[in-house]
């Protein structure tokens, strides 16, 4: 569908996910949120980790809202409860934008989140989310070819996209013939494209891209998408996508959406796993006395924002 509007070419997926395009379904039922009351709220964080040791449920999970902010963190036992977690709450937000506009579009990135994806590639989900209104887009993407290992696209390929009957025309993968900055004017282009169909939403507060739901990762030393701590690319303000030619994580080149278009999304979800990640998770949800600033304490979305963790990642709160 969109090949023809975007100077971007949406991938050819393999032939056996195009035989499966014909088996989308009717959408699932509307968002359950794990909202808290005003007194869950005010518990400290002490007292939301004690659930770890004796955890409710995986799916009634600690879980707790930022005074008088939209953001929520949801926390978990184990990697695997996060994961069970992420699949429905995808899911849910799946439903609820089919319904209400006709199409879900959904940010990926690369690095762990894939594999905290795999839930969504299963039953129940695989059969009954409407694959046909997704619309993917990639937040971040290394300037290699598709089928390199450092790839996000083939990493989202090998790990979920093969797996659900998204229409291969609603993937927009990079344009991987071209220079770092070409890709990144050229995955402009596209979007501006959606936009104007309609595609993709406009934030009526910003302008920028409204994306439905944004699916996110942080690297260890707080970087979300190819956002790094102490790089320029943090405070860009005009840009819908621009990239990055020392990254200190390899490969060096990469494209990145900016902060004014992740933070325009209706709905971001940081996933966070793993001990090496705690001392991030504390920075960034302002429980340290860190001084430097970092990539991920920047995140917000229009809607609602919400971190996952697990108790490893979430061990210094
Ligand atoms: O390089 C990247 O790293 C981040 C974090 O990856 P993780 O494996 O530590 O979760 C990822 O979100 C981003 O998309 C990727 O390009």
């Amino acid at each position: 569908m969109a090949s023809s509007m975007c100077a971007t070419t949406p991938l050819s997926l393999s032939s056996s996910l195009r035989t499966n395009l014909s088996s989308s379904r009717t959408s699932r039922a509307p968002l359950i949120s794990l909202r808290v009351s005003p007194i869950f709220q005010a518990l400290s964080f002490k007292s939301v980790r004690t659930n770890f040791k004796n955890p409710i449920s995986a799916s009634a999970s600690a879980s707790a809202r930022m005074a008088g902010q939209n953001k929520k963190i949801e926390k978990f036992e184990t990697e695997e409860e996060v994961a069970v977690r992420l699949a429905k709450y995808t899911a849910d937000l799946s439903a609820k934008f089919v319904k209400e506009r006709g199409a879900f579009t959904v940010v990926l990135s690369g690095g762990s989140l894939i594999d905290a994806l795999r839930k969504l590639a299963e039953a129940p989900y695989k059969d009954s989310v409407d694959w046909s209104k997704w619309h993917v887009f990639w937040v971040d993407e290394r300037v290699v070819k598709r089928d390199h290992v450092d790839s996000n696209y083939k990493l989202a390929l090998d790990g979920f996209l093969s797996k659900v009957p998204i229409p291969p025309g609603q993937v927009y993968a990079i344009n991987d013939a071209l220079s770092a900055e070409g890709a990144a004017d050229d995955y402009e282009t596209c979007l501006k494209h959606l936009v104007q169909r309609n595609v993709i939403a406009t934030s009526k507060t910003t302008g920028f891209p409204k994306f439905d739901l944004m699916l996110l990762g942080m690297g260890p030393d707080g970087h979300l998408a190819s956002l790094f701590p102490g790089h320029p690319l943090v405070n860009e303000k005009n840009k819908w996508v621009t990239c990055i030619k020392d990254s200190p994580k390899p490969p060096p080149e990469r494209i990145t959406f900016t902060f004014p278009v992740i933070n325009s999304a209706a709905y971001n979800a940081m996933v966070v796993t793993g001990e090496g990640k705690a001392s991030a998770v504390c920075t960034a949800l302002g429980k340290s006395q860190h001084s430097e600033t970092l990539p991920a304490q920047l995140l917000s979305a229009e809607d609602e924002l919400t971190w996952f963790l697990d108790k490893s990642a979430a061990s210094n709160l």
